[in-house]
């Protein structure tokens, strides 16, 4: 039920006016000065990159509109609207973890009037870093004033040349992670895998090298993703813990607006969405953003959010949790904080 917004019908506002206005961003939406809101189809919060930009008319949904001509700019070249603001380089990445709750921290940030994301994961800092830094800002939202650029994308959390590479980009990069009970999450992970994929093993054959003995096998990557205390380890090579935010998964379900207050904090943006954003949707169980003045719709995430997962034998559930138990108190020893995992 990814919602789109859309322009109210019968608006007042002149065709040429929603045309200055209105700059659909990645997720086609438009965000500017209050501006309309291009409509957007379900799904359209895609996650992958280079992906055709939906065609958004920048002047919206508005059958019912006057078809009053533009009118014509001073300047004759002028037949695009002028782009407001610049492309930067992001300031702060959401890096991690796969499955954790990235989008719904990306998605609930962006309602913030100083924050800019990208709304597709660009991969820049694994899969595409060899197209060089001037492609990776060529991809970024345009910002205005001291407006923060925000990108996300999982799997660098987990990439050992993500920290140095993300260093040499910017020492100052504020980097927030959010994770989730690895149990949970490799479940999560592997029920993702399993809607594409429906001919792999079952996830009880894959997490043990052996089952009897209780050798949980680190190397398939839905385990291995949730040994949080060793790839943080390469993160504090090259960056101090007070530049990278934890985010829980589980609190952001159950306390969206708390969750979002801290990595509001985290940004040096005010505090603007708060509980009065948030709404519990039963039929989704899960929080979504209500509508608000410049987003008409509520918007829950796609259905790729909130997935039932696979059942799994509880004994494998046990095994898993005392597996993760000592990676997991040494990463809470690391960053100083408790997530009740256990
Ligand atoms: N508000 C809200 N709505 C829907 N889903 C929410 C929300 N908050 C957190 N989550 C949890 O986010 C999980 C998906 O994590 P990611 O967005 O990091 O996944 S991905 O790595 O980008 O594929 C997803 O995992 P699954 O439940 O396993 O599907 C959700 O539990």
């Amino acid at each position: 039920m990814d919602n789109g917004g859309q322009w109210k019908r019968g608006s007042s506002r002149p065709r040429w006016l929603l045309s200055l206005l209105c700059c659909c961003d990645d997720l086609g939406r438009s965000r500017l000065l209050g501006a309309p809101r291009c409509l957007r189809g379900p799904g359209a919060g895609g996650q992958k990159l280079l992906q055709k930009s939906r065609a958004c008319d920048p002047a919206g949904p508005t059958p019912s509109a006057p078809a009053a001509p533009a009118p014509r700019l001073a300047s004759a070249n002028h037949s695009a609207p002028p782009k407001l603001g610049t492309k930067r380089l992001p300031q702060a990445l959401i890096v991690g973890v796969k499955k954790g709750g990235t989008r719904a921290v990306l998605e609930f940030i962006r309602a913030h009037p100083d924050v800019r994301a990208l709304g597709t994961e660009p991969h820049f800092f694994d899969r595409n870093y060899g197209r060089g830094l001037d492609w990776y800002r060529s991809l970024m939202p345009r910002t205005v004033g001291g407006q923060i650029t925000l990108e996300k994308t999982p799997s660098y959390f987990v990439t050992q040349e993500a920290p140095r590479r993300i260093f040499n980009m910017s020492r100052d990069t504020k980097l927030i992670v959010v994770v989730r009970n690895p149990v949970t999450r490799a479940i999560s992970d592997y029920t993702q895998t399993l809607s594409k994929k429906p001919d792999i093993p079952t996830f009880e054959g894959l997490s043990f090298r052996n089952r009897t003995l209780g050798l949980v096998d680190a190397s398939w990557n839905a385990i291995r993703i949730g040994l949080y205390a060793l790839h943080l380890e390469s993160w504090l090579r090259y960056f101090p813990l007070a530049q990278m935010l934890f985010v829980s998964g589980e609190r952001l379900i159950v306390d969206p607006a708390g969750e979002m207050g801290r990595v509001q904090d985290f940004l040096g943006v005010k505090r603007l969405i708060t509980d009065k954003h948030f709404y519990f949707n039963k039929t989704k169980g899960f929080p979504c953003l209500k509508k608000t003045a410049s987003s008409l719709l509520p918007r829950c995430l796609g259905k790729s959010k909130g997935r039932t997962h696979v059942q799994i034998d509880p004994e494998v559930i046990d095994q898993l949790r005392e597996f993760y138990r000592p990676y997991n108190i040494k990463f809470y020893e690391a960053v100083g904080q408790d997530f009740r995992w256990e």
